[in-house]
This record gives structure tokens, sequence and C-alpha cells, in this order.
């Protein structure tokens, strides 16, 4: 299936001086076949939202169901043939080969490089050729590039063939072209695959254009909805806190003054 549902969701983090709530009483239904952007500004709660919904972090209360089954109900290797995760961290030191390293998506089904069967190999190539860096397999990880490295880890996320697939601020170290491209490979995959993809972004323009759902974080609470019905509450009309970048509706666009 591939829907993740979230019932009352309190997020945030237990510290020893006390519990810091960063979003409260979230509640919605994210569904297969979608694309589904993140937005909001700047250290409002994204990571820690994905990081709940993708078993990292533990709710301070309320409950996350994979398809009907509360998250915590999962072994971590029945999870992870559910839900592939991309998150901004470095990878611990290693001399992996970006092939090697995507290889890695492939073991909720297998056990190690030697045991590769065609199937995996045939879903390796395919994340490659998707993601455009067939070029690059051979190149250990370090060598690469921020944005290429980037794209390895889309690519081991795409070859893992999960339904759900949760990717923190994946366009981050692309060029204009590569993260329109990557919009829309990801765009394509949930059509076509009928994956449920959440990610975060800061590129509110193409995720306005190209997401069929956004996931909308402010102060004043959490919105969900497709593009054009949030756009026509006005809830991107006060996005940032002044008035240096307005909200054009009619373009659909967000303009400096
Ligand atoms: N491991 C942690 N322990 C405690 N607090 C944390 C931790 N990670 C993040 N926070 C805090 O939680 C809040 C939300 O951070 P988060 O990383 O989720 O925001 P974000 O929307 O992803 O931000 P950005 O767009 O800057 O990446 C911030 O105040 C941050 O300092």
């Amino acid at each position: 299936m591939g829907v993740i549902q979230t019932k009352n969701l309190n997020i945030g983090y237990d510290h020893k001086k006390g519990t810091q709530v960063i979003a409260e009483d979230i509640s919605v239904v994210l569904e297969s076949g979608k694309l589904i952007s993140l937005l909001g500004s700047n250290g409002i709660g994204k990571s820690t939202f994905l990081k709940t919904i993708s078993g990292i972090l533990a709710p301070l209360s309320g409950s996350v169901f994979i398809d009907d089954q509360p998250i915590e109900s999962y072994s971590s290797s029945i999870l992870s043939q559910k839900l592939s995760l991309v998150l901004t961290e470095k990878l611990p030191e290693s001399s992996l080969t970006v092939y090697e390293l995507i290889a890695l998506g492939r073991q909720p089904y297998t056990n190690w490089l030697d045991q590769l069967a065609p199937q995996d190999i045939s879903q390796i190539e395919n994340a490659m050729v998707l993601t455009d860096i067939m070029h690059l397999k051979n190149k250990k990880y370090y060598e690469l590039s921020d944005g290429q490295f980037q794209k390895v880890l889309i690519a081991r996320a795409i070859a893992q063939d999960t339904p759900i697939i949760i990717l923190d601020e994946p366009s981050t170290h692309l060029d204009l072209y590569h993260k329109v491209k990557l919009f829309k490979l990801l765009k394509n995959l949930a059509e076509n695959t009928h994956k449920c993809i959440v990610f975060s972004t800061h590129d509110l323009d193409l995720a306005l254009q190209l997401s069929n759902q956004i996931i909308l974080m402010k102060r004043d609470g959490l919105y969900f909805d497709t593009p054009d019905q949030l756009i026509k509450q006005g809830v991107f009309d006060h996005f940032f806190d002044d008035e240096t970048i307005i909200f054009d509706r009619n373009n659909k666009q967000f303009r400096i003054r």
C-alpha cells in the first residue's frame, strides 16, 4: 500500500531540562500515488516531522501508522521494505563506490553484495539510470560533489523500491536544472509506480508547481492540502516575516519587492 497516517501527533524532543514541543496535534493521511512536499521556514520542525513519521524519533504523544499498523509494531527489516529514508546527514567514512552504496539499498532483500540476484542488479541499474549517475558508478563516494552525492543517496532510496520514500531536503545541493529534473522524477515515480513520496524543501516555487499536495508548517499550525487550495486559503500570503518577499497569488509565485 504505502500510506502514512498520523493521529494527534505531537513532535519534539525530551531534554533533561524538560520537553521541547515542536508541533502539536498533527493528524494527516499521506497517500500513495502522491508527491507531497513539506514546506516551512528554517527551524520550524520539518526534519523533526520527517524523522518522527519514519520511526527514527519517537513521538512525544499521538501515533504514526504505516499501512494501518502502528509504526513501532514493525521490525526494522520489515519497515525497511516499506519505507526508505534520505537524510541530509553525512555517512560514516568508508571507501564504498557509488555502485556499492546504491547496492546497500537492496539490503532489505539480500544480505550482502555477493548475493545480489538479477532482480537486485536491475533495480540498482534502473535507479542509476533514472537519477542520471551511471557515469559515476565506480567512483568512491567521497570523491563526489555534494550534488552528485545527493543524487546517489536518492538512487539508493529508489533502488530500495519501497512504497514510501521520505527525503529531507533532497534538492539543496542541486542547480536549478537538476532540481527540476529531480522534482519531475519524484513526481513520475509517485504517480507511475504508486509510491507515497514525502520530501522537505525550501524550493517553494518548484514545490507549488510540481507537488500533488503540500504540508506547510507555520508557527500557528500545520496546513495540508493541494497547492491550489492552500493558495486560495491565503496561507502563503504571509509566509515570510516581513514584506521583503511577497506571494503573488495570480501567478502562484513568490516575488522580491
Ligand atoms: N536532536 C535534537 N535535539 C534537540 N532539539 C533539536 C534536535 N534537532 C532539532 N532540534 C530543534 O528542533 C527545532 C526544529 O528543527 P528541525 O531541524 O526539525 O527544523 P527544520 O524545519 O528541518 O529546519 P531547516 O529548514 O533549518 O532544516 C529547532 O529548534 C532545532 O533546534
